[in-house]
Formats: C-alpha cells, structure tokens, sequence
C-alpha cells in the first residue's frame, strides 16, 4: 500500500539532503518520480542541500493543484512510481490533502520533508496538516545540536543577532549567523529563556565584575 511519509527535523538537519537521497535511490532503480519545493533557499524551481547537492523540482506555488498534476502527468502516458516533497511546511492545508489524495487514489507513495514549527514554535499550517494526514511521522536521525549540546528540538530567528519571538511566519533563511536574519537551532530550554550562542558567549565574557563583599 502507498503511504504518506512526512521526515520533520529542525533546520540543517539533513532533510533536503535525505529528500536527495532517496531520489537517487529510486531513480537509481530505474523508478521515475516527481520532485517539488517551494521557497528553497537556492531559488524557485530547485531542491538545495548544505552538503552541495541539488536537483530541479517543480515549484509549488499556493494554487497548484498537486492531485491535479499528476493525474495530467498519468493521463499523457507519463511514469509517476514516487512522489518527493521538500520546504513541505510552506504548502497550502489543501495541497496536502491533495498529496493524500495522490497516495490513496493514485496509489504513488509520497516522502514529504520539512520543518513542524516556526520561530515561534507555532506549528505551520503544512505541517499541521502533514502531522494530521501522515501514515507516519518520522524525525531524521542525525541530531543537531543546540549550542549548550542539548538536542536541537526548535528553530529561533534572531535580527541583528537578537532572538525575536515576533514577526512574520515566513521569511527565507539560513543558519548563517552573520546574517541580518537568521535562525540558529535550539534545544526547548535556550528557545523558552530565549539564550542563543551569541547570548550565552556575552553571559560568560561580561566585563561586570563578580559581585564581592569587603572583608571587615
Ligand atoms: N561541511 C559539512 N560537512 C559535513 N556535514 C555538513 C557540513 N555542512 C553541513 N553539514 C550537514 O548537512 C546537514 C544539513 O543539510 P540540509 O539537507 O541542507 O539540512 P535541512 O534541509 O534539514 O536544512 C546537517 O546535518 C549538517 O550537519
Ligand atoms: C524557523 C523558520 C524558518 N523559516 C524558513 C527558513 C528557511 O528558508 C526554511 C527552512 O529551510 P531548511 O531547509 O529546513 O533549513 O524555512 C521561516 O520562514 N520561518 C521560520 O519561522
């Protein structure tokens, strides 16, 4: 039977690399599948990972109808064995009703890739649905991790390296810190008290000095 698989990590967790991954390895079988993203950070039309691998996809904008697609695709004679989905967080609720629809009509397995929550560490309506819709639900082994060690378990946006916890759902980024945005990954206990690795670094190299009681 087909099945709905959503891989959730947080960012730079290796699900762009993963969704590579397993496109080699079916069309290394001679199977042929249908890639798609959307808002890659590389640009429109291409899945992009931080080891240097890419592939062009389909890009999918909010009125793409995905069901419809690939039903066009079949209907022209054309092979669709599997189905891969990267940045599947930014999909419309409604698409992934479509790509249940592709798994349950179809019969085409669909691997989707992305992350479950924001900076605010609210769920995106993607995922949400993903999460509600998914045969099963499976997080990617490699762990990253949160500056004090701790598994990485959310993503915060910092602005001029400041965490903020306000702003636009959406906003393309990289872990790259010395960007004007940008998000580094966090275990829950940095996220909550809002300590990212700049924060904690200022914390340990204060020029205040240790509070001190004089001997009497
Ligand atoms: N120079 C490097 N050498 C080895 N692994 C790296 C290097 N740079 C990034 N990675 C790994 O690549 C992964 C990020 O890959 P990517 O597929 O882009 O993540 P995601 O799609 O989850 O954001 C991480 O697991 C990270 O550890
Ligand atoms: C947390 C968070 C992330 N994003 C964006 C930033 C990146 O462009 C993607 C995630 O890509 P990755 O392959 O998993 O690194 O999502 C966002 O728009 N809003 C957020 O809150």
């Amino acid at each position: 039977m087909a099945e709905l698989i959503y891989y959730c990590g947080t960012m730079d967790s290796g699900k762009s690399t993963l969704a590579l991954q397993t496109a080699h390895n079916h069309q290394s079988r001679g199977r042929t599948g249908l890639i798609f993203t959307n808002k890659d950070r590389a640009g429109s039309g291409v899945i992009s990972s931080r080891l240097g691998l890419s592939s062009p996809a389909i890009e999918v904008n909010p009125d793409l109808d995905i069901h419809k697609m690939v039903v066009d695709k079949l209907s022209m004679g054309e092979r669709v064995d599997y189905i891969i989905c990267d940045e599947a967080q930014f999909y419309e609720s409604v698409q992934i009703d479509q790509l249940a629809r592709v798994v349950d009509g179809l019969g085409i397995d669909v691997f989707a890739f992305g992350i479950l929550a924001d900076f605010r560490t609210k769920l995106f309506p993607g995922s949400a649905r993903l999460v509600e819709l998914a045969d099963r639900v499976n997080t990617l082994q490699v762990e990253a991790l949160c500056w004090c060690g701790s598994r990485a378990t959310h993503n915060a946006r910092t602005v001029g390296g400041v965490m903020v916890v306000e702003g636009e759902q959406v906003v393309v980024g990289d872990v790259a810190p010395d960007a004007e945005i940008a998000y580094e990954v966090l275990c829950r206990r940095q996220h909550m008290l809002q300590v990212t690795a700049r924060a904690s670094r200022a914390a340990h190299t204060s020029s205040l000095p240790l509070p001190f009681k004089e001997q009497s």
